[in-house]
């Protein structure tokens, strides 16, 4: 008998007030704020606001007036906060994947040499992390570039005095393990090579310590626990300890010490500002800044504490249910062990997760036979979870998902 009491839990959680500052449709249970956030209604109030009466009405004046030209380095001071960086080491601009290029360009520059050309990865991360190393290897050759892939427990020892930089995502986004971080960059600098951390699936779900840990350079995005928005712009951190040697190869004209001087020769911004390339997305920049006020009232281990009790009662409802052994558990067994998602093999996890879909609650597939879902502690609630596990029960027991529309394959899934 399942004795989990799901209604006192959400009596007794300190986030519950949180959901409310969210849209969220009635009718749907949403556990993939781990691929999009969910939207905090002072975005949608925000961009409204930026749309009509700072475009509409101040036009070009607003890139003073409204401050816009500073947006990156205001929003990135905002974001430094939540992961224990200094205001300066962090700025909001471009894509994780571009990201990811400057400061493997900035690592090599930094510390590479033909002896010391290794960038040091896991198979199993993100492919976009994997294809920058890919892209950067075939521009500068393999003589200055060369991507090693080991799995993620040989990580530690793998670093060695032909490694650049390690390049380690702090969640995996398929299996929800995470990584050490302080132990990676302290491997990475006893060997003399640098700590470059992706936190895509960390920010804004679990208290993070950039300076205090030590890493060099770190990427992460803004479009899924900080909820900012589909393709919101990314941020970038690059420790102090860099910024007076700072060099990547992006060199565009937000980058420039002086961009509006319009001169012919590049020179670069000092410190963090020299991330920028071109203009900043603005509306899409006002809506991380509104995001972020999610944020205001909470503190980052009341919002990992959640997540951990989120992950742990899911997975203990799971396991009471007669066909739960169908379901392998791919996530680490302990919630410490993991970020903020449980991800389970199924032989027909593609069709199961339509199913669940199609029943109002949002997971999702990846390949090959994973069903990921994902847990947002700002809007997600313990009955989610009980109403959830019930349509899931129901899925099995009456076989819904051997439907054969779910035959094809969507692309985004
Ligand atoms: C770990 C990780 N890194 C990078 C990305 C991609 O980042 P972007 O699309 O901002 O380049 C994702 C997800 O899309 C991800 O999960
Ligand atoms: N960025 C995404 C997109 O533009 C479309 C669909 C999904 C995504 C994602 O974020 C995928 C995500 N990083 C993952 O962990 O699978």
């Amino acid at each position: 008998m399942n004795q989990i009491d799901y209604a006192r839990l959400d009596r007794d959680d300190p986030l519950a007030h949180k959901r409310e500052i969210f849209e969220l449709p009635n009718d749907t249970i949403y556990f993939d704020g781990n691929s999009l956030g969910a939207l905090p209604k002072i975005v949608a109030q925000t961009v409204n606001e930026t749309t009509r009466e700072q475009w509409g009405n101040d036009l070009i004046k607003s890139w003073n007036q409204h401050d816009w030209v500073n947006l990156p380095t205001i929003v990135g001071a905002k974001i430094a906060h939540l992961i224990g960086a200094q205001s300066n080491e962090v700025i909001c601009c471009d894509s994780i994947s571009v990201n990811l290029f400057k400061v493997i360009c900035a690592a090599i520059n930094a510390v590479g040499s033909e002896k010391r050309r290794v960038i040091l990865s896991t198979r199993d991360n993100f492919p976009t992390d994997l294809y920058m190393v890919q892209g950067v290897e075939s521009f500068l050759g393999q003589q200055r570039c060369e991507l090693k892939l080991v799995d993620e427990a040989e990580l530690v020892d793998a670093v060695d005095e032909r490694t650049v930089a390690v390049l380690a995502t702090e969640v995996n986004f398929r299996t929800g393990r995470r990584l050490d971080l302080q132990q990676l960059s302290q491997a990475a600098h006893a060997q003399g090579a640098l700590m470059i951390a992706d936190l895509a699936h960390s920010a804004g779900v679990m208290p993070i310590q950039l300076s205090q840990w030590q890493v060099d350079y770190a990427v992460g995005c803004t479009y899924k626990y900080l909820n900012a928005g589909p393709g919101a712009p990314a941020f970038v951190y690059v420790s102090q300890r860099h910024h007076a040697k700072l060099k990547q190869p992006l060199q565009g004209w937000f980058g420039h010490l002086n961009p509006f001087a319009f001169e012919p020769e590049y020179q670069s911004a000092k410190g963090i500002r020299q991330m920028l390339v071109g203009t900043p997305p603005v509306i899409s920049m006002q809506a991380v800044n509104a995001a972020l006020e999610c944020f205001n009232d909470v503190s980052l281990a009341q919002v990992r504490a959640k997540s951990m009790q989120l992950t742990h009662t899911f997975q203990q409802s799971l396991a009471a249910q007669d066909w739960s052994s169908d379901f392998e558990l791919i996530s680490p067994s302990h919630a410490e062990q993991r970020g903020s998602q449980l991800s389970y093999a199924h032989p027909n996890a593609y069709e199961i997760c339509q199913a669940l879909i199609e029943r109002g609650v949002i997971a999702d597939f990846r390949a090959p036979n994973y069903i990921r879902f994902g847990f947002a502690p700002l809007y997600n609630q313990f009955q989610e979870v009980e109403r959830a596990i019930a349509i899931l029960a129901d899925i099995m027991s009456t076989e819904a998902y051997r439907d054969p529309r779910w035959q094809t394959r969507s692309t985004v899934t």
